[in-house]
């Protein structure tokens, strides 16, 4: 049997002893292991840290995740000139056709001379067009943004932004599923190669290869690429007048240079991923809104304000020629491309099947000796010419151009309607108007402020 429990003083005193001791040892044993918790946490933490500190690479996959971050946040926050809601809305309502079956086209260069133009002409027959334009100083950014508020007066938007910013070209593509994009943003200028080569480069091979990336491994459709080539990558060619089967591995400039490798690199995107890719060759393309740099823009000017202007000719006398081609014209031909373009073959980088390769001439068909071209601005503006002539120098000129067009004619539609002496005209009646409005606002601002 079971003895009674002891209820004497003495027990009840050992008993609450018992329940004492017990109660601290728990509450050591708990103290201690909140202790040994502790320790590890900071173990772990002096771990990571030591980890990270001796493994570079990482710190440097994070640094580059945080680059990345900000940059696609710089794409789609308001405070930049691309990306946000509201951007991507006004995106879409420049691309939207107003007529059924329009094309969607992306102009880069848009607020260039013939981007201006082609993108007018395809706003003005009910397609959708955005445009994209870096807006750079190699001549007065102020007529480029002109070209944008004519546009923009038209429904155009013109995105202001580089071809190698391939997040912005994918950002383009991903919010509009563009079925052309009409390529003529590029570093011109025969003669200015020689003072900067490097942005042949990067615009005329660098900036097109970041596009037909992203045109051929992202874009889904990918659309047809109409671009532009040169006149210039006949180079040495003597053959006349100038057609597509004549060789062009004799380029006499570095512009011609990169035009050519323009048009293997089209070669070859065109092989690998089936891009539909058509190369047109401008000769001189002049008009109104037309590029300063150029001869008759420049001359325009020197005539005007009585400076002396360098006619070239040749060594023998003969002289240089170009086959000056009216910028109406060109956009026939430019849209006719378009029009004709066939769909790519590919999507997210895997060709599915062969796809049209192409490359035109387009040009006047009657080339004009640049003296007479002088002749003619002399009499529209009513001011004689200080005129200098000078042998051509070595400056990556070719004596003349000359092209042969009837291939344009056969597929494009292409019709050479103007002869110089009326391009010339409405070139010079834009020329005045313009900059006598443009010194009119000046002396406005210059008084009221
Ligand atoms: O077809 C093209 O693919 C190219 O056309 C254009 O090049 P070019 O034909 O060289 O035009 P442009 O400079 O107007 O000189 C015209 C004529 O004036 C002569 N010229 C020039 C300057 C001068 O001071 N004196 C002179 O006689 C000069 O010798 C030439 O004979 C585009 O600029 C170029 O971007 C590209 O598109």
């Amino acid at each position: 049997m079971a003895s009674p429990p002891d209820t004497s003083k003495a027990a009840k005193l050992e008993r609450c002893n018992s329940y004492l001791r017990r109660v601290n040892s728990a509450k050591i044993i708990s103290a201690s292991s909140r202790l040994l918790f502790r320790a590890c946490i900071v173990a772990t933490v002096a771990l990571i840290l030591l980890f990270a500190l001796h493994c570079p690479p990482l710190l440097l996959l994070s640094h580059y995740s945080a680059a990345a971050r900000s940059s696609h946040r710089g794409l789609l926050s308001s405070d930049v000139t691309y990306g946000g809601a509201a951007w991507e809305r006004e995106v879409r309502r420049s691309a939207t056709p107003r007529r059924r079956s329009g094309l969607t086209v992306l102009v880069t260069g848009a607020a260039g001379f013939v981007g201006t133009h082609c993108s007018l002409a395809l706003k003005k027959r009910g397609d959708g067009v955005v445009g994209l334009d870096n807006f750079n100083s190699y001549y007065d950014p102020s007529l480029k943004r002109a070209r944008q508020s004519l546009l923009s007066r038209h429904g155009v938007l013109v995105v202001d932004g580089d071809i190698n910013d391939t997040l912005l070209l994918t950002k383009l593509l991903d919010v509009v599923p563009f079925s052309h994009v009409l390529h003529l943003a590029a570093q011109a200028g025969v003669r200015y190669a020689m003072r900067n080569p490097q942005s042949y480069v990067t615009s005329n091979v660098a900036g097109l290869v970041a596009l037909l990336e992203v045109a051929a491994k992202h874009a889904d459709p990918q659309p047809a690429v109409v671009w532009a080539s040169s006149s210039s990558v006949y180079g040495l060619n003597t053959a006349t007048p100038f057609s597509e089967l004549h060789r062009t591995d004799r380029p006499a400039s570095l512009y011609a240079a990169t035009k050519k490798a323009g048009e293997a690199i089209a070669h070859t995107y065109n092989h690998i991923y089936g891009l539909s890719i058509t190369g047109l060759r401008f000769f001189t393309v002049y008009g109104p809104w037309g590029r300063p740099d150029m001869a008759y823009f420049s001359f325009a000017n020197y005539i005007l304000s009585g400076k002396p202007i360098a006619v070239f000719r040749m060594q023998d006398g003969t002289a240089v020629q170009r086959d000056f081609t009216y910028i109406d014209d060109v956009v026939t031909g430019c849209l006719g491309a378009l029009d004709t373009a066939e769909r790519s073959t590919g999507s997210g980088g895997k060709k599915r099947g062969p796809a049209q390769l192409r490359v035109y001439n387009l040009g006047n068909a009657s080339p004009v000796p640049v003296a007479k071209m002088v002749g003619i601005l002399e009499e529209l503006l009513g001011k004689k010419a200080r005129k200098q002539v000078v042998t051509l120098p070595q400056n990556g000129d070719v004596p003349y151009t000359h092209a042969n067009v009837s291939m344009a004619e056969r597929d494009l539609g292409y019709r050479a309607t103007t002869d110089l002496a009326t391009g010339l005209k409405k070139f010079a009646r834009w020329y005045v108007e313009y900059y006598d409005r443009r010194s009119k606002k000046e002396a406005e601002g210059a008084a009221s402020a």
